[in-house]
This record gives C-alpha cells, sequence and structure tokens, in this order.
C-alpha cells in the first residue's frame, strides 16, 4: 500500500486536489480519509461549547483513532471512518466503511503535524495557497457549504485560523517531499502526484 499525506493550510485546496487526481483513477484502487473525520466526539458538550472548540488545534483531533485506522489498513484490515458535521460541529454517530486500497490518500490541515501519522506516510505533500487567497475562498465555502455567516469566519480566523496556521501548518513545509502551489489551478503538479499513482498501480 502506498499511502500520500496532503496537507496545507485550510482553504488552499487540499480536497479539490484530491478530488481532481482521483477522477480519472478507479475508486476500487485509491482511497481517501479525511483528518476532518477524526475530530473528537464531543457529544458531552452543548452546541454552544462546542462552537466555542479550537479546531485548528492538534488537540481538536483524535489521532489515536486516525493511527489505528491507518494501521489497520496497512494491515489489509477494513475501518469505520466516522462522518463529521460542519454544521452540528460533531461526528454524526454514522461511519462509511472504508476498504484497504492500493493506494490510500490522507488529507487535512493537522496530519503533517503528528510524528507517528507521519511516519505513516510514503509521500508528504503540502499543499501552498497564499493566505488572502485562503481566506476569500474560506469565507465563500464556509457560507456556501458549512451553515456560516461572514462574521463566524472572519472571528474565528482572527482568533484560531492564522495563530494555529502559523504555529502548526507552516512550519510542516518542512516535511514536505513536495509543495504545489496552488494559487491557480496547477494541473502541472496534480498529473505528477497522478503519474507517481498510476506507477504504483501498474
Ligand atoms: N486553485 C484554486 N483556485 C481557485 N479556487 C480554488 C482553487 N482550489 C480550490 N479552490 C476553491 O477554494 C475552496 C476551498 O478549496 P478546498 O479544496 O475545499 O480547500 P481545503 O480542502 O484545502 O480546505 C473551494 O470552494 C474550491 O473550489
Ligand atoms: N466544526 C468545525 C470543524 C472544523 N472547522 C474548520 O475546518 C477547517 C479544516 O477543514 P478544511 O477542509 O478547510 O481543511 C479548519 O480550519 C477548522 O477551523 C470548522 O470551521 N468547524
Amino acid at each position: 500500500m502506498l499511502i500520500l499525506g496532503i496537507a496545507g493550510g485550510t482553504g488552499c485546496g487540499k480536497t479539490t486536489v484530491v478530488n481532481t487526481i482521483l477522477k480519472e483513477l478507479s475508486e476500487s484502487d485509491v482511497g481517501v480519509i479525511s483528518q476532518d473525520s477524526y475530530y473528537k466526539d464531543t457529544s458531552h458538550l452543548s452546541y454552544d461549547e462546542r462552537i466555542k472548540i479550537n479546531f485548528d488545534h492538534p488537540r481538536s483531533i483524535d489521532f489515536d483513532l486516525l493511527k489505528e485506522h491507518l494501521e489497520y489498513l496497512k494491515r489489509g484490515l477494513s475501518i469505520e471512518q466516522p462522518v463529521y458535521s460542519f454544521v452540528k460541529h460533531n461526528r454524526t454517530g454514522d461511519t462509511i466503511k472504508t476498504h484497504p486500497r492500493k493506494v490510500m490518500i490522507v488529507e487535512g490541515i493537522l496530519i503533517l503535524s503528528h510524528p507517528d501519522i507521519r511516519e505513516l506516510f510514503d509521500i508528504k505533500i503540502f499543499v501552498h495557497a497564499d493566505s488572502d487567497e485562503r481566506l476569500i475562498r474560506r469565507i465563500k465555502r464556509d457560507i456556501n457549504e458549512r451553515g456560516r455567516d461572514i462574521d463566524e469566519v472572519l472571528s474565528r480566523y482572527q482568533t484560531t485560523l492564522k495563530p494555529m496556521h502559523q504555529q502548526f501548518i507552516e512550519p510542516m513545509k518542512e516535511y514536505a517531499d513536495l509543495i504545489i502551489p496552488n494559487n491557480k489551478y496547477n494541473t502541472v503538479a496534480v498529473d505528477i502526484v497522478k503519474t507517481i499513482i498510476n506507477e504504483r498501480l501498474q
């Protein structure tokens, strides 16, 4: 199994890169694990308590479960990937059965910040977009897709997103084997990643 880790700040385009990679590949060959699925279960908290969580700090992620799941997949076992709701700020209680594939892609803002998880990746990729570009994309996406308003996005950006990005995400570039500049759609870089995957699939 080849495991690719794709990191980068919010709105840099990780999901878009992954979806572009997947387009011409068979679902039976390539699978995706999203770090978002591994936000800690916060069912014991009220909604008002949950919205105060710093979702950009590594402690918000259940890295133990993510590590366990990646190790299961490597051993050829299927996992139940939790489903996360950005509207409820919590896991939904549902899971998606994820089978081991020849290639597994793991994507998320903080996946390179955890040494044990980093160790599990054969190839580490960091997607870069400038912070103003990422903020613009984040505002549009969170309002259109994640049920947020402009005040929520901007206040979260100032209080947690920006400082956490500087502390935990940007420094992870150091560990990347490949940095994809993504201020504009970068088809050349995506094609290179596809070539690496296709070589493994032959
Ligand atoms: N290179 C790009 N140029 C312009 N918009 C982009 C680009 N990459 C992604 N987007 C848009 O930005 C938003 C955030 O992208 P997404 O892939 O969800 O980022 P991430 O998963 O890193 O948070 C989406 O609406 C997406 O369509
Ligand atoms: N309930 C939540 C949980 C997370 N976030 C934000 O999601 C971002 C990570 O996801 P990307 O798809 O953007 O990589 C992260 O910056 C969290 O702030 C949230 O808004 N609400």
